[in-house]
């Protein structure tokens, strides 16, 4: 028995080979690592049936979060944020499915954890905008940037679920 030949079997008869979705990029930022949420966020998006590409366990630079948040340079709480973000490792992670990014969001919650609803990430286990635990991507465009800035291309895996069938029409 080969697994994987079983998989791309499967997956070639019902979707074809070109089965690529969206993607989108999240990241557990130091306050979910410490505060041991990284299994938690990665059940949320996997039970939803999303599927993950690439993950790795690193401590940023302050260069790669300067960039990485280069939008938000002008704002009075840059500099805090960089030193929150720099403060810990995080898990920056890219999953992949049918509108992850518009999904993903939902599934984090507003930025402000005290408007965000019970049931998402920020609304279950934070308080505060600046201790948001979590980040991602808040359209394909900047998803594509930041899978980009935080990834090598050889680190997303192409590999096919055995679950696509029971998701997908
Ligand atoms: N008023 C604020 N005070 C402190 N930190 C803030 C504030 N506003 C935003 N931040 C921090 O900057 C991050 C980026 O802000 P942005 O407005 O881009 O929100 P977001 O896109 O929901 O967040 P993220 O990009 O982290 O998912 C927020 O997640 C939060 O950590």
């Amino acid at each position: 028995f080969d697994p994987e030949e079983s998989c791309s079997i499967r997956s070639n008869t019902i979707m074809g080979d070109n089965n690529e979705r969206e993607r989108t990029f999240i990241m557990v930022k130091p306050d979910g690592v410490q505060r041991g949420l990284v299994g938690q966020i990665i059940q949320r998006f996997e039970q939803k049936g999303f599927k993950l590409v690439a993950m790795k366990f690193t401590w940023a630079s302050e260069s790669l979060l300067k960039e990485h948040y280069a939008d938000l340079a002008g704002r009075p709480f840059f500099a805090g944020l960089v030193k929150y973000m720099n403060s810990g490792p995080v898990c920056p992670m890219v999953w992949e499915g049918l509108n992850v990014v518009k999904t993903g969001r939902q599934i984090l919650g507003e930025t402000d954890p005290a408007k965000s609803l019970p049931g998402t990430i920020r609304g279950d286990y934070c308080i505060q905008v600046g201790r948001n635990i979590i980040h991602g991507s808040d359209a394909v465009e900047s998803a594509k940037k930041e899978i980009n800035l935080w990834f090598k291309p050889e680190e997303l895996i192409k590999w096919k679920s055995n679950e696509d069938p029971w998701l997908y029409e």
